[in-house]
């Protein structure tokens, strides 16, 4: 692990309007880590990975990242340009500077990675929602991200797609970025068992407070877990109606 943390928060605080989205946290990620957010709906996860890619402003507090850091965000449902499978992505590298033939050679073999590459020529908004994920992934994996960020990628997606996009993410853990350092993936999930398969590190939410910052096996022990949120022991448990 690096000494230099990618992300520090200190008592960063989201408010939104009236809702204390995320009362003041304190948390560092380092490289390489795999951090999933755990919690019941509302608990604040959206709002904390929208913090850590800048997209959201606390409200109080300090949130300090590495500087000239590449990041990649990828939401619940992707946003996709209403063009080809191949230009989404090759737009996002012209975008950040590239020549266009290169951005359609790289592209392309963004889309080889995800197993795409027969629908390049496609309407992007008109792949399945599983190819549409895979797609965003070829998008984020082409701009050569050393931190990606996650909100929920396999939620709508059913369960043959969900292992097909979970094993992309697992994949591209095991890869180093062009930095050569390794890459440090946050993600939010409702999927337990995904964040067996994927986290290293699991930070439970609730009500916008961090309760619990575990690795992954101690999280999953409820007695463990039990200490310091009853409500998240019976949140692993299945058992919270
Ligand atoms: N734009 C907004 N204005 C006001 N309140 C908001 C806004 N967005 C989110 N909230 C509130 O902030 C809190 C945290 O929401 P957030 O979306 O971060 O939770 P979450 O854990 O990601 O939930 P879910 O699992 O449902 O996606 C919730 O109470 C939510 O209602």
């Amino acid at each position: 692990m690096s000494a230099t943390p990618v992300f520090e928060l200190q008592a960063a605080a989201v408010r939104l309007g009236a809702v204390q989205a995320l009362h003041a946290l304190d948390l560092r990620i380092h490289a390489g880590e795999a951090v999933a957010l755990v919690g019941a709906n509302g608990s604040g996860k959206s709002t904390l990975l929208r913090l850590l890619h800048g997209l959201q402003p606390p409200s109080s507090g300090r949130v300090s990242s590495v500087p000239l850091r590449a990041q990649a965000m990828l939401f619940q449902r992707p946003y996709l340009l209403r063009t080809s499978a191949l230009r989404n992505v090759a737009l996002a590298l012209w975008l950040r500077g590239a020549r266009w033939t290169d951005a359609k050679v790289q592209a392309m073999r963004a889309l080889q990675r995800v197993g795409l590459e027969g629908q390049a020529s496609r309407a992007a908004r008109t792949l399945s929602g599983g190819q549409q994920q895979r797609l965003a992934l070829a998008r984020a994996w082409a701009l050569q991200p050393q931190v990606l960020l996650l909100d929920e990628p396999t939620a709508s997606l059913d369960p043959h797609a969900k292992r097909e996009v979970e094993a992309l993410i697992a994949q591209f853990m095991q890869g180093r970025t062009a930095a050569g350092a390794p890459l440090t993936l946050v993600f939010a999930s409702h999927n337990l068992g995904q964040v067996k398969r994927l986290a290293s590190r699991v930070l439970y939410l609730e009500r916008g407070r961090l309760l619990a910052d575990l690795p992954v096996r101690e999280f999953f022990d409820h007695e463990r877990l039990q200490v310091v949120s009853p409500e998240g022991a019976l949140f692993v448990k299945g058992e919270l109606i």
